[in-house]
Formats: C-alpha cells, structure tokens, sequence
C-alpha cells in the first residue's frame, strides 16, 4: 500500500469525477510521477500543493492530455474521467480538451478580439447553430467569468489590450465557454496583483458548482481559501489527500507537516 492509500481520510468516494491509478510520467529518464492513485470529486475544488518541481503541474496536465504535446513525456497507469478511460485510442485529445478546461499561469489570449477568443471553441466545437447562438455562448461565458460588465462594450478590441487580471478572466470565459465538465487551473493568480487574485479566487468559488476545478498552488492560503480538498505532492509522489481543513491542520505524515509549516519548499 502506498502512502497516499494510507493517509486519505475522509474523500467521499461518491460522485467521483476523476480517478487515477497507478499513474507514471516519465520525462526521459527523470521519474517525475511515481505511482500516483487519487479520486477526486466532482462540484469539488481540489488543490495540488507542494514544494518547486514536485509534479504537481506534471499531474494536472495528465487530465487532458497536455503531457501528449511534450516529446519527451511518457504517461503509464490508468486515468478515468466518468469511468472512461481518456487514453484509450479512441479518444480523441481535442474533443477531451474542450471537456477539461484549462487556464494556464500567465494570461494567455489568443492575438484576436475579446469576442473571438471566447467564440474560438464554441466554433471548432460546432457548438453554435449561427450567430446568434454564439453571440449567446460569448454573453453567458464572459458572465460567467465576471467579465461581461468591464467587456461588453469593446469585444471587438483586442483581449491581449485587457489588464492582467482580465485577460486571466478572459482565459477562464474561453475555457468555460465549450460548457467543459473540469475545469484545470496552473497557478491561475500568480501573474496577478490582489485584487485581480480575489476576483478569480470568487469566480473558483462560482464555478465549483457546475464543474470539477483542480488547482495548481504554491500559496497555501490560497488552497485554503478556495479548496475543499488538498493533495500535497513530493519528488513525485501523492504524499497525503483529504479534506483540506485536516491536511493544514492535522497533517499526518511528517513531510507534509513540514511543507506546511515551512520547513521545506
Ligand atoms: N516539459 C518538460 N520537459 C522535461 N521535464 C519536465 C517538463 N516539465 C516538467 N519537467 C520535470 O518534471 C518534474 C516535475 O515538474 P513540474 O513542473 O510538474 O513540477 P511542479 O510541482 O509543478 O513545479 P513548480 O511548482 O515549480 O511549477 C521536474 O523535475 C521538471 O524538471
């Protein structure tokens, strides 16, 4: 038994969302996710903690499939969204992609306008029947994202003329906007100042009610303000998952203990 399957406590194992076992990445010859099992919830956030270079990041990017862009990337194990393996062969990685959304560190708008960068998806994804349709996913999405009263009436000026933090909000209305089931986040607020990192940390909370948002971190308030449930990876393993409240307050294994109080990192 590994050390994760020893020290979950308290996962709720029903309306599981995402599940992993036995999950391995392989950069070349660095072993950057050993062995890796987790079940994470759905309408749930799930944090990801731990110190530089864990695999955090390498861990997210397995839920869709990013690690597939990177030559060197090998993923072995089983990862199952609604119980259906995503590297089966008859999955295609673009379809899986517009199902798990991704918002990356750095606010990254496509050269276009704020309009096109919403209707990108909702276009390659056919899902808009003509143009009112899609002026109606733009609406709801950049809603969504807490963005429709600050863009509404310039959606035709360019999303990279947007401050930091709108343009990051700009990235999650393009991510919801193909309606996604999961919503992955790689330390979404580290570009952005207070405030902005308030108004995404509100709209995470929002939008755990329709999706399954798993967030990469490196704050540990920010985990604490906006998850429920934490894992804390190091040097590549699942050390402990469960309720967030008890990974920062009752942490069971040593190495978390002192991740959290700052003794490594
Ligand atoms: N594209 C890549 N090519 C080769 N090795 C990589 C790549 N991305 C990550 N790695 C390696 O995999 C390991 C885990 O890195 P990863 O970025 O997943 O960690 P992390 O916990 O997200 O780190 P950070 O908090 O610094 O972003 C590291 O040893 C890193 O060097």
């Amino acid at each position: 038994m590994n050390d994760m399957r020893r020290l979950e406590r308290d996962v709720d194992t029903s309306d599981i969302k995402i599940s992993a076992k036995g999950v391995q990445v392989y950069y070349g010859d660095n072993h950057a996710i050993k062995d890796v099992d987790v079940s994470i919830a759905d309408k749930t956030v799930t944090a990801f903690i731990g110190p530089s270079g864990c695999g955090k990041s390498t861990f997210l990017r397995c839920i869709n499939r990013m690690n597939d862009t990177i030559d060197v990337a090998r993923v072995e194990g089983d990862i199952r969204i609604d119980g259906e393996d995503i590297y089966d062969k008859a999955v295609d990685p673009v379809q899986l992609r517009a199902k798990v959304g991704m918002v990356f560190q750095k606010p990254n708008p496509f050269p276009k306008s704020i309009y096109d960068n919403v209707a990108y998806g909702p276009k390659i994804h056919g899902l808009a029947q003509n143009k009112a349709g899609l002026d109606e996913i733009v609406e709801k999405s950049l809603r969504r994202a807490a963005l429709w009263d600050e863009a509404k009436d310039r959606l035709n000026e360019p999303g990279t003329g947007l401050s930091g933090g709108q343009q990051q909000r700009l990235c999650i209305a393009r991510a919801v906007a193909t309606e996604p089931e999961i919503l992955l986040m790689d330390e979404p607020c580290s570009a952005l100042d207070p405030i902005a990192t308030a108004q995404v940390e509100e709209l995470i909370d929002e939008l755990r009610q329709s999706y399954s948002v798993v967030i990469v971190t490196h704050s540990m308030q920010q985990a604490a303000r906006v998850s429920q449930k934490t894992a804390f990876f190091h040097l590549g393993n699942l050390v402990e998952y469960g309720q967030t409240g008890d990974i920062f307050t009752n942490p069971q294994d040593p190495r978390t203990e002192s991740y959290i109080t700052g003794r490594i990192g």
